[in-house]
């Protein structure tokens, strides 16, 4: 059962049997797992009318909003615990938090990260499928000087290292900025029986064995998750080993960029754990691609048009990335 049904987009690539869902309508909740709104201003965690709904602020004034719907494979129930919103429908849990501005986010990413895990294993879905964390500020300093990216990682690492053994593994995830300020984080896990493969890129240092100089804790996420015939993506950049490359060059960090998620999905990468083989750019859908300098976006769109599929669903989002070098990042899921 797919876990996204749909993420609207904007009105050029908007299909005919997609329509953008104006504020005040809503289709049928109860086969809603939660939404994720795409906006301007951004809004923190509720239920509304039943559903767990937050607003990310990851869009301008000029570009029309999206919203990101995951479906639910059964019957839903939702709740709200302290900060935590989160609905379950048998299959899978979906848990989104704020964590407020402030001067440092260390501990208060620790403490979402380990509130959030202690309700997804008291639920029984211990097995995190894909994390989002929308890091407002992500390359700017906190009271401490130390870039909050890597302030932010500090803490989730902390807590993965807390629920280690509970919480099963690291998946993949994107940490990206936004336009707005504070952390919105949101994931799906499973439960503990659901086969869940996660994956590592033969053209890339894991994440969490970064060293050092690139912060007291390196970032906790795999490249891909594959659970349940679904391909979950990370958000995946210019980087060979542990180097961004091509700064500076928007063309070259595109093609870098490609070459590591078509590797990534390659027969021989994911191959390994799937057994019918790989996959090719061609086959990717929910597509977000993040470019920090929005001069880059009309050729990076131009260069998408002719990778990826007419049909795939792709949004275009122009916030800070979580390396200052970086100029381009793409996440996306095979469904
Ligand atoms: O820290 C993360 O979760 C992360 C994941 C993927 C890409 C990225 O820039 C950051
Ligand atoms: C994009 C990024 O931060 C990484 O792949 O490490």
């Amino acid at each position: 059962m797919p876990s996204f049904v749909d993420l609207r987009n904007s009105p050029s690539e908007i299909r005919p049997n997609i329509k953008f869902e104006q504020q005040g309508e809503h289709s049928d909740s109860q086969n809603i797992l939660a939404r994720v709104a795409f906006e301007k201003n951004g809004f923190a965690p509720e239920l509304h009318k039943g559903v767990p709904t937050l607003g990310v602020p990851m869009t301008t004034e000029t570009e029309p909003g999206f919203q990101e719907v995951f479906a639910a494979s059964g019957p839903v129930v939702a709740g709200r615990e302290g900060n935590l919103v989160y609905a379950v429908d048998g299959r899978h849990l979906f848990c989104a938090v704020q964590v407020v501005e402030r001067d440092i986010y260390r501990d208060a990413a620790r403490i979402a990260y380990d509130s959030a895990f202690e309700l997804a294993t008291r639920l029984g879905y211990p097995n995190i499928l894909r994390m989002w964390n929308l890091v407002g500020g992500i390359i700017d300093d906190n009271a401490d000087g130390v870039e909050i990216y890597r302030d932010f990682c500090a803490g989730r690492s902390e807590a993965f290292a807390l629920w280690s053994g509970r919480i099963l593994h690291i998946p993949a995830a994107t940490g990206i900025g936004t336009r707005g300020n504070g952390v919105y984080l949101y994931f799906i896990s499973g439960r503990a029986d659901a086969e869940v493969h996660h994956l590592e890129n033969p053209r890339q240092t894991p994440a969490y064995h970064y060293p050092e100089s690139y912060g007291p804790k390196s970032p906790s996420f795999a490249r891909a998750t594959f659970a349940d015939g679904i391909l979950y993506i990370s958000g995946t950049a210019s980087i060979l080993g542990d180097e961004t490359v091509h700064k500076g060059d928007i063309s070259g960090q595109v093609d870098v960029t490609l070459e590591n998620i078509a590797t990534l999905i390659s027969t021989e990468n994911l191959g390994k754990v799937r057994p019918e083989g790989g996959y090719s750019l061609q086959d990717l859908d929910l597509i977000k691609v993040y470019v920090s300098r929005p001069e880059d976006i009309p050729y990076v769109r131009s260069r998408c048009k002719e990778v990826f599929s007419p049909d795939a669903r792709v949004v275009y989002l122009n916030v800070d990335i979580c390396r200052p070098d970086l100029l381009v990042e793409i996440e996306a899921i095979v469904q």
